[in-house]
């Protein structure tokens, strides 16, 4: 199957500033994908590349098989701040969606507006933040697009309104084979909505990697105070804090953890992103 995004040694330099660097990944096709990493990460520069609005100044990157192409019918693009026409009423957002795109789904489109419970008469200007994002996630799903990519589509939303939206795109994926790409700081938002994760930090993919097996392989171990050298092999230390007397690791690992001198814990995908983050020897 083709993979919905698949990059090698992807760079991309803005004058001096390096924003991606050989970032090689491969997304595979209707998955739903969570993009996090800390400020300045990478992350939009990642996604405006897949889009096709940015090109590469080295590497490659392919979205579902063809280089990237601005406009594609194919893909779908949710750009930060949900942006849409402040002037235009609903019923027009919907009537330029079908006149712009091939494959335009009107009967989705006008469902979704009435479950909503929006006036097809209003201004887009006069709907709140919620309403808005659930316009442009309306709009973009009606493209019928094999690939939908959202720029952090719920930041500015309030939980409530985080919470629509994300249902909305639940019930999007259940119902289509639509690939999602969707970057948010909100981790435990993304481990109730996506199935993989890939991680960025410094420009540089750390983690990509399906949630289930990211849940699976990754431990949290509390234990007197040792060298984590001394922890048998097939075993990943991600990351690591000593006290005087206790140590405590995030571990990578396949195989059960049975050292009697260490409690092992289950970890939330918050505390696995947030080891990689903050990777390192303290
Ligand atoms: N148009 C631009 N010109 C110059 N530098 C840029 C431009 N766009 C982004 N950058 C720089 O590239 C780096 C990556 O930015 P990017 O917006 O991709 O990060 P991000 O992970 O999306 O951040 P955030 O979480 O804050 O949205 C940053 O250092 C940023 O300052």
């Amino acid at each position: 199957m083709t993979a919905a995004l698949e990059t090698r040694n992807l760079t991309k330099r803005y004058g001096r500033r390096t924003a991606l660097s050989d970032c090689t990944l491969t997304v595979p096709a209707g998955r739903v994908v969570g993009l996090v990493g800390p400020n300045g990460a990478g992350k939009s520069t990642l996604l405006q590349l897949a889009c096709g609005l940015l090109t590469p100044s080295d590497g490659d990157i392919r979205v579902l098989g063809e280089r990237p192409l601005g406009g594609s019918p194919r893909v779908a693009f949710v750009a930060q701040d949900t942006p849409v026409y402040p002037g235009f009423t609903i019923a027009e957002h919907l009537r330029l969606g079908a006149r712009l795109n091939p494959s335009w789904d009107a009967g989705y489109a006008e469902r979704r507006i009435a479950a909503l419970g929006l006036d097809p008469a209003q201004r887009a200007g006069a709907l709140s933040g919620g309403q808005r994002a659930q316009l442009a996630l309306t709009v973009a799903a009606a493209k019928r697009p094999e690939l939908l990519i959202l720029d952090e589509p719920v930041a500015a939303l309030d939980p409530l309104a985080r919470r629509g939206f994300l249902q909305a795109l639940m019930e999007l994926t259940a119902e289509s084979e639509v690939s999602v790409i969707m970057s948010s700081h909100l981790i435990a938002d993304l481990e109730r909505t996506c199935d993989h994760l890939i991680v960025l930090r410094d420009s540089a993919v750390t983690v990509a990697a399906d949630v289930d097996d990211l849940l699976a392989t990754h431990h949290r171990l509390t234990g007197r105070r040792q060298d984590p050298a001394a922890l048998s092999g097939g075993r990943a230390v991600i990351d690591q804090r000593h006290t005087g007397v206790q140590s405590t690791l995030v571990v990578r690992s396949t195989a059960p953890i049975d050292d009697p001198g260490w409690q092992v814990d289950r970890l939330d995908l918050e505390d696995i992103v947030l080891a990689y983050l903050t990777e390192g020897p303290r």
